[in-house]
């Protein structure tokens, strides 16, 4: 996937500003960078979600699937319903997609007995795994993921995360794996793209050694407390001050405070 000059304004204000991204054909790129500096609205641009108002996309793949924060289900629906969802909506028919919502189901471990619930009696472990699953039912080849688990605990954040190489190690697809958490990004992508404030690019590339899937646990802490001391890419992420955030459009009227 290549988003090209990608620039996009919300509510009359520039939040993405000429911001270029290449993924390469089943590479898992992981894409981190200062609260609200845009990394959302790159992937809804990237999904097709938005259009942007400059840039060019370009999809070198058949079809993507997106795994959203707070797994975004649908309440009135149970977790078959909600995985059949966009086979239905593509003009499915419904037994069809009853069935094979079921195969996703498996691949994500969710148990039979579960798939009769309503999202609000699902774990927030089993909701994460429904949205996959619903992602994975259209058999896409790319999947964006927008921050899937960070309203999750560690231990459970790392069986999903496991689950995600696993799957893509067999189902070979490739994505873009949003994350405020670099041991996720480290443990999860091939490479991890670092974008600046205000939406304003792409600040480079950090590639951990070795493997996706295969980096010990040494071997992610080592590279993260490297990079979080020494990579002047990140030094946004690591002097983050969320107070700052919303103040870039009220400088002027608040004086001149530290907040651009
Ligand atoms: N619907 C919207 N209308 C207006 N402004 C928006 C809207 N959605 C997001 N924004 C603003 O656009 C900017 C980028 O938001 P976005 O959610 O893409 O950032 P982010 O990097 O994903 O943030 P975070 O890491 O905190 O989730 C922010 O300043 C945000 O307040």
């Amino acid at each position: 996937m290549t988003l090209a000059t990608i620039s996009h304004a919300l509510a009359g204000r520039k939040v993405l500003d000429t911001v270029s991204l290449v993924v390469r054909p089943g590479e898992m790129v992981a894409l981190v960078g200062p609260s609200g500096c845009g990394k959302s609205t790159l992937a809804s641009v990237a999904a097709g979600i938005l259009r942007p108002d400059k840039g060019r996309v370009l999809r070198q793949y058949k079809r993507h699937g997106m795994v959203f924060q707070q797994s975004r289900l649908l309440p009135w629906a149970d977790a078959r319903e909600n995985i059949a969802f966009p086979l239905i909506v593509g003009g499915m028919a419904k037994r069809e997609a009853l069935a094979r919502a079921e195969a996703a189901a498996e691949a994500v471990a969710l148990l039979p007995e579960d798939l009769g619930k309503m999202p609000d009696q699902l774990s927030g472990g089993m909701r994460a795994r429904v949205a996959i699953a619903r992602a994975l039912s259209i058999e896409p080849d790319f999947l964006i993921f927008d921050e899937p688990f960070a309203a999750l605990d560690p231990a459970l954040r790392r069986r999903l995360q496991d689950l995600v190489l696993e799957l893509g190690e067999v189902r070979g697809f490739g994505g873009l794996f949003i994350t405020h958490d670099l041991s996720e990004a480290a443990r999860i992508a091939d490479a991890i793209a670092v974008m600046e404030r205000k939406g304003k690019g792409i600040l480079g590339r950090l590639t951990p050694p070795g493997t996706r899937g295969m980096r010990s646990d040494d071997t992610i802490f080592a590279f993260v407390q490297d990079a979080l001391y020494a990579e002047t890419l990140l030094t946004d992420l690591v002097n983050v001050d969320e107070r700052a955030v919303p103040l870039d459009c009220a400088c002027d009227s608040l004086g001149p405070r530290r907040c651009c």
